[in-house]
């Protein structure tokens, strides 16, 4: 088949419009983002990317010929391939609230028409049956306006992870197309064309990592292909949530977590990722996702416990967090408490859902002064939760002054290697560190003079077998028995 460079229109461009719109460029498509948001859309025009995620900025550079961005849907005129990116939060029921993409769709319609055959593509994550609800949403109101369109709707997940976005758009795993029209999985088909070329590089700002495969792509049906992005991440959420209940028994009977996971993680049926034990997921996705799917059920009266535990056990993870610091400074009104990490998960300045901002509602709650670091995203916790009473501090040491405790909330590179002697001088009481994603070696963190607490890992939990030995070595100038 020949391939051809197509007029792409992306409507939403946020984290994955804007991702999409840039990828799409740097292969040679000519893209038009759009958004209702004229900040976003003004602060793109000038080349700066409204939301951080590495490589977005070289892209917006590199591609800049091929990229343009609007607030005016006239620009979709004439496109190939019209992609809906906007959101579809979760409505108070857990429903998806599919009104962003009710009102895009509207608006797209006038620029359908019939002189070539446009492709309406669903990139949001959507219910089964909204694909056909957009067909039919477009046909009664070009019926309406006595007019006809040569048009299909397709839908085409998406699943890339913030912080990894550009990477993954260029090297997906699979990707996936649900379409009932031939001619719409063809230009889907040629639109991704290069990303399954064997020789394919894409732009200098992500060069291909050695050796990595060739994505699938999967052509289905639109109810598969819609199913497949909720069954997908369903199934994640809940092995995380699976590895963190697991991490519960471990505490009790005294096994460590990172151990149980590396052994069973070995099996190729299981495989290691995601399963890192702690404070648990959150994200604009897995929340909202895991809700949608359990109310797509109760729409067909059919219970989804197994997706409904790994919500709960998730739930339980923060409040495990506070129940480990009552544990060990017993009590908490009137401490001082230092959080290092803000946003859900590293290399993102996203707070949807951060576990983070529920630690932080349950500390002022109880009483306690709290204290923040992060390395991004502190701008958006101060413009988005200005009520959040929390102090934001310039670098970690600067947090541990004054802390009676800190927690590790997020997994941020920098936190791998903290200055952890420092921290504990700077700390005081019984400098309690909670480490909420198991990254710091809990021996190391003993014996800089932390009472470390992790998830999971029961050998330090108490922290005494720990500082009993240092004390013992103190003391004596002689190793303590198990060192
Ligand atoms: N963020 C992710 O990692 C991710 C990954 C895979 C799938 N998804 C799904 O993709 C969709 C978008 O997610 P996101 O994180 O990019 O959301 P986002 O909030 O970052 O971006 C959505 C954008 O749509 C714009 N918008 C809303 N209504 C509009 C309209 N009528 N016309 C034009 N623009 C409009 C908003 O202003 C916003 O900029 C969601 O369904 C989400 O579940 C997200
Ligand atoms: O072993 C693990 C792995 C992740 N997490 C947490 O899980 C959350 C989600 O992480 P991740 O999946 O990497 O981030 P997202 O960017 O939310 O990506 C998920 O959600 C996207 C939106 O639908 C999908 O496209 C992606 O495929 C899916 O991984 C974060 O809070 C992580 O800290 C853990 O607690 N333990």
């Amino acid at each position: 088949m020949s391939r051809k460079n197509l007029k792409v229109c992306i409507v939403g461009t946020g984290y994955v419009g804007l991702t999409t719109g840039v990828c799409l460029a740097g292969i040679g498509h000519d893209v038009v983002c759009i958004d209702i948001d004229e900040k976003k859309i003004r602060m793109l025009k000038a080349g700066q990317s409204p939301i951080y995620e590495p490589g977005i900025e070289d892209l917006l550079k590199v591609a800049a010929d091929k990229l343009s961005f609007t607030t005016q849907y006239t620009d979709c005129k004439d496109a190939d391939v019209i992609i809906l990116a906007v959101g579809t939060p979760s409505a108070k029921s857990g429903k998806a609230d599919l009104s962003y993409m009710e009102a895009a769709v509207t608006e797209i319609v006038n620029y359908l028409h019939g002189e070539k055959f446009q492709v309406v593509v669903n990139k949001s994550t959507v219910p089964v049956g909204t694909a056909q609800r957009t067909e039919m949403i477009i046909s009664s109101i070009l019926h309406k306006q006595n007019r006809q369109a040569n048009f299909a709707v397709a839908s085409n997940p998406e699943f890339l992870r913030e912080g990894l976005a550009v990477h993954d758009t260029f090297y997906p795993d699979r990707i996936v197309i649900g379409a009932k029209n031939t001619e719409a999985l063809n230009s889907l088909r040629n639109m991704y064309a290069p990303l399954l070329e064997q020789t394919f590089a894409a732009p200098k700002a992500c060069p291909r990592p050695e050796g990595f495969p060739l994505p699938a792509l999967i052509t289905t049906d639109v109810t598969s292909a819609e199913m497949i992005k909720y069954a997908a991440n369903s199934f994640l959420a809940t092995k995380i949530s699976y590895i963190n209940e697991i991490s519960g028994l471990c505490e009790k009977v005294g096994a460590d977590v990172t151990e149980v996971a590396r052994g069973i993680g070995l099996d190729k049926r299981i495989g290691s990722r995601f399963l890192q034990a702690g404070v648990g997921w959150g994200g604009s996705c897995f929340g909202k996702d895991t809700a949608a799917i359990i109310n797509t059920g109760l729409e067909y009266a059919y219970e989804m416990p197994i997706i409904s535990a790994a919500v709960a056990v998730n739930k339980r993870q923060r409040s495990r967090m506070i129940e480990k610091l009552q544990e060990s400074l017993k009590v908490v009104r009137g401490r001082t408490i230092g959080l290092l990490g803000l946003s859900f998960k590293p290399d993102t300045d996203d707070l949807r859902d951060a576990p983070a901002l529920d630690i932080i509602r349950y500390l002022v709650e109880m009483g306690a002064r709290v204290k923040a670091f992060d390395p991004i995203a502190m701008p958006n916790c101060k413009a988005y939760y200005p009520e959040l009473a929390v102090e934001y501090t310039d670098d970690v040491l600067q947090l541990a002054s004054g802390c009676d405790a800190v927690l590790l909330i997020t997994e941020w590179d920098e936190f791998r290697r903290l200055p952890l002697e420092q921290l504990a001088e700077r700390m005081t009481g019984s400098k309690v560190f909670v480490d909420g994603r198991n990254i710091v070696d809990p021996g190391v963190a003993q014996e800089a003079g932390l009472l470390y607490i992790g998830f999971g890992r029961s050998g330090y939990e108490s922290g005494w077998g720990y500082n009993w030995r240092r004390f013992h070595r103190q003391l004596t100038g002689k190793q303590a028995v198990g060192e």
